[in-house]
């Protein structure tokens, strides 16, 4: 007898509805209403993105962690006529995220408020679509525990993860790579904006530079992370979790134009790369169709398009976060916790014209040299680690506004 396909559209909870992430998933659904219902969408401050989200996909539940706009988004749903329940706080983020009606979940709140709705989506069993790095980052090897115990299925989104995923065995999860006749992983990364620019004048670059990514259109957070390369630092920590890799396994490989999205070298010399051009379209549809492929609404890949594919080391004087990062992983327990939290207040810090683009990696250097080691294998010494290093960082960023 063969096996029963349902035919009814799975039903998406998506974690971060008006970003970068979460419209690019929403294109993505538009164009397979026939798979994939939404079931849920989250926002927290873009009110006019998430009404007109809810006027088009007609979701049951719209849920925004603060009040006002939650009463606000209520007004509007009223007058529209709209079939949408809103609901306020950050609980209900978790309540959404592990609904039973939910089939999958599309995790892209940026930063650590996606950890806890995220880790409720695992134990819950659901399908993760996994694009906050930074709840891994925190806490990987709960939330790995979690994906195992509760039986949910872990899929990335992140471009260099679902390439990597893409371009292994299908049983490295049974067997890890080694067994895979895998020698290690190459992560790719674009270098940012800054590849180029005379280290002298890095004081003065503005957010908006910093935020100009070549490649990629996205958030604000995460395009400061690739110009510092934080973000590959943060990519590597989420590899190691993901393919379960120490971070000696992962080389770091700038490829300025961003069309491999990262390759798998194998011990008998073939190299497996996943290609593609740089629209985060592909991994959200592969990730969704998994194991099918559907159409993502991305243009093919002209060869004839591309003068060349370059490839270099990253130097370490220009990306201090790079190495930070990587020590991180190596360090362990809370570190890489606490590692993400200073990034976190040193981005916004950047982003609010405080800090200088220089001083990140000096706030991140700082707070962790004068912030506990710890172990930390239980969610609360996590988010304890996470609070502590979040208000060394600000009082840094307080001490580094006055010496202006
Ligand atoms: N953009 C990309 O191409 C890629 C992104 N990623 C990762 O995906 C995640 C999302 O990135 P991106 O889409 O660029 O980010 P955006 O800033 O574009 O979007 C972030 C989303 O999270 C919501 N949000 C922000 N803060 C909170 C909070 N405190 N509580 C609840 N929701 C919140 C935002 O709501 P609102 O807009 O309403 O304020 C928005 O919906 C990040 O972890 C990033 O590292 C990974 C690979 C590629
Ligand atoms: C699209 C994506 O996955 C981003 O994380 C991307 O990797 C950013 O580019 P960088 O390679 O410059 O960090
Ligand atoms: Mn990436």
């Amino acid at each position: 007898m063969s096996d029963f396909i349902s035919d009814k559209p799975e039903q998406v909870c998506i974690l971060g509805a008006t970003g970068s992430i979460g419209t690019n998933t929403l294109d993505v659904i538009r164009r397979h209403r026939d798979k994939y219902h939404v079931f849920a969408l989250t926002a927290h401050r873009n009110l006019e993105q998430l009404k007109l989200q809810c006027e088009e996909f007609e979701p049951k539940f719209a849920v925004l962690p603060e009040a006002e706009l939650a009463d606000e988004l209520a007004s509007f749903i009223k007058y529209k006529k709209l079939d949408v329940e809103v609901l306020q706080g950050v609980d209900n983020l978790e309540f959404v995220a592990s609904h039973h009606q939910v089939d999958t979940v599309m995790a892209a709140i940026v930063g650590a408020a996606g950890l806890l709705p995220t880790l409720a989506a695992a134990k819950a069993g659901k399908k993760i679509l996994l694009a906050n790095k930074e709840a891994l980052v925190m806490s990987g090897a709960i939330f790995m525990d979690a994906v195992k115990k509760h039986g949910a299925t872990l899929l990335p989104i992140d471009s260099e993860h679902n390439a990597i995923f893409q371009c292994l065995p299908e049983h490295f999860v049974e067997q890890g790579i080694e067994q895979c006749g895998i020698h290690n992983i190459v992560l790719t990364g674009s270098g940012g904006p800054f590849l180029k620019k005379d280290l002298n004048q890095f004081a003065t670059i503005t957010p908006d530079e910093a935020c100009a990514h070549p490649n990629w259109d996205m958030g604000r957070k995460i395009s400061v992370d690739s110009a510092t390369m934080m973000n590959k630092g943060l990519e590597l920590i989420e590899a190691c979790w993901l393919f379960d890799v120490k971070p000696e396994q992962i080389e770091v490989v700038l490829h300025p134009q961003s069309i491999i999205h990262s390759m798998v070298r194998y011990n008998d010399g073939s190299v497996l790369a996943q290609m593609g051009n740089p629209d985060m379209r592909t991994p959200i549809a592969h990730a969704m169709a998994f194991p099918e492929r559907i159409n993502a609404g991305v243009a093919p890949l002209d060869f004839m398009e591309i003068s060349q594919l370059t490839f270099d080391r990253p130097s370490q004087e220009r990306y201090p976060c790079l190495a930070l990062a990587s020590e991180a992983m190596k360090k362990g327990g809370n570190t890489p916790a606490r590692l993400n939290a200073a990034n976190e207040v040193a981005v916004q810090a950047f982003l609010d014209e405080k800090i200088r683009f220089s001083q990140i990696s000096e706030l991140i250097q700082q707070t962790l040299t004068s912030t506990e080691y710890d172990e930390a294998l239980t969610l609360e010494a996590v988010l304890a680690a996470d609070k502590f290093a979040r208000d060394y960082a600000h009082q840094l960023v307080q001490q580094m506004v006055t010496n202006h």
